[in-house]
């Protein structure tokens, strides 16, 4: 068997919730029942080990805030955890926040160099593939290359990322709920896209509320609960345990 590409142990992290108000003044010199300096610390993710081999297919299944998304930015590298540890051998294409990292103030044309820079890609690589990536972003994309990124609508944005990223040739896909955005082309087009890459032997973890696309993407899933991975099976195994798991 093909060693992990992905390993965690132990994996935690710990977040500070953000303060809504001001401390008032009183509360800053009485310590009340373990509010302390330590108080609006969380764990989003504790203690969470699983190990993915090359070419696998992982859902991420849990309820809103259980750490989806914080499990796929501890694999990014994105965030650093607080305990235990998490090992990527590959570099990973992160389809996460797909227009992060654009300049407002540069046109598509420059933001396509920017961020695929900043992702690894050389610039001959980028040139070489820049006419495929920007007519697989669609045509209004197209039309306003080169035209400031500030007078994209968000769904273009969104297109010229996906567009960037699905073209890297890392091993490693990371999804957020990718075929959420966009219209339906869109999707048609990210569906073909990661049937392709999968073709190809990527190995995918992807986080999604929508049981038909883990069903259809991946053999494996997990199921995260507060925070805890609770099941770590096949994706039919993941999704019923979370469903057992949801109120009715
Ligand atoms: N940077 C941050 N600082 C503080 N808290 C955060 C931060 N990012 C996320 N959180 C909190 O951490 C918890 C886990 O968030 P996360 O986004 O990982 O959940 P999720 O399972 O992906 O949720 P959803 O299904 O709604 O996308 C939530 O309570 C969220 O509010």
């Amino acid at each position: 068997m093909a060693d992990p590409i992905i390993e965690a142990e132990g994996l935690g992290i710990r977040f500070v919730r953000n303060r809504r108000r001001q401390l008032r003044l009183r509360e800053l010199f009485i310590h009340r029942g373990g509010r302390s300096a330590s108080s609006g610390q969380f764990w989003p993710l504790r203690d969470v080990s699983f190990t993915v081999r090359p070419g696998e297919t992982v859902g991420v299944i849990g309820r809103n805030g259980t750490g989806k998304s914080t499990l796929l930015r501890l694999i990014a590298g994105v965030l650093i955890p607080d305990e235990g540890s998490i090992r990527v051998h590959g570099d990973v294409a992160p389809l996460l926040e797909l227009s992060a990292g654009f300049s407002n103030d540069l046109t598509g044309r420059e933001n396509l160099h920017l961020v695929g820079g900043l992702h690894g890609l050389s610039p001959g690589y980028l040139r070489r593939h820049f006419d495929d990536i920007v007519s697989f972003a669609g045509e209004q994309v197209e039309r306003a290359i080169d035209t400031s990124v500030r007078h994209y609508s968000s769904g273009m944005k969104v297109r010229l990322g996906f567009a960037i990223i699905s073209h890297l040739p890392h091993p490693i896909l990371l999804m957020d709920e990718v075929t959420a955005v966009g219209d339906a082309e869109f999707r048609k087009k990210c569906y073909a896209t990661i049937d392709r890459l999968l073709g190809e032997g990527r190995t995918l973890v992807l986080v999604s509320h929508n049981q038909k696309d883990l069903t259809r993407f991946c053999r494996r899933g997990l199921f995260l609960d507060g925070g805890r991975l609770r099941l770590d099976g096949t994706i039919a195994e993941a999704l019923d345990a979370y469903q057992s798991a949801v109120p009715r």
